[in-house]
């Protein structure tokens, strides 16, 4: 049996650690300020269905790849304050996952914008 109190608790939290997010994290504020340029830029030129369907997957991909990267730091901050070269390993991997999806959706975002901004250059 699902426990439905239980279920709509962890939205809550969820929802909850999604405002933190964007309310204490500068990265994630710079992500959520290209989220919304990348959105008006895509309403102004008219993007397919498909094209949507693209640019949300890369902007969900990075927030939540941001996401997992602050939890991360947050833990290994607890673990130790302390220079420690596994804490560090532990960090930049993390971040690297990050700017691997954040290059990924730059490229994604060119692929898609690139050509119709061309066209409406040439006009
Ligand atoms: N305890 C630690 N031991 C070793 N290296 C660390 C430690 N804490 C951070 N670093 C390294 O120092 C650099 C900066 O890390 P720091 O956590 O200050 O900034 P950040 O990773 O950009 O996070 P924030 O978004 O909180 O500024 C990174 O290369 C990170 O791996």
């Amino acid at each position: 049996m699902i426990n439905l109190p239980k279920v709509l608790r962890s939205f809550q939290f969820a929802g909850q650690g999604i405002i933190d997010l964007f309310r204490y994290e500068n990265n994630a504020k710079v992500h959520l300020l290209v989220a919304v340029v990348v959105v008006a830029l895509g309403s102004w030129l008219g993007l397919s269905a498909t094209e949507w369907a693209l640019i949300c997957t890369q902007v969900g991909l990075v927030w939540a790849a941001e996401g997992f990267n602050t939890a991360l730091e947050k833990l290994c901050n607890r673990v130790t304050t302390q220079h420690d070269p596994l804490i560090k390993a532990a960090k930049d991997l993390s971040a690297a996952a990050v700017l691997i999806l954040g290059i990924t959706a730059v490229v994604v975002g060119l692929l898609i914008f690139g050509p119709k901004l061309i066209l409406m250059y040439n006009e």
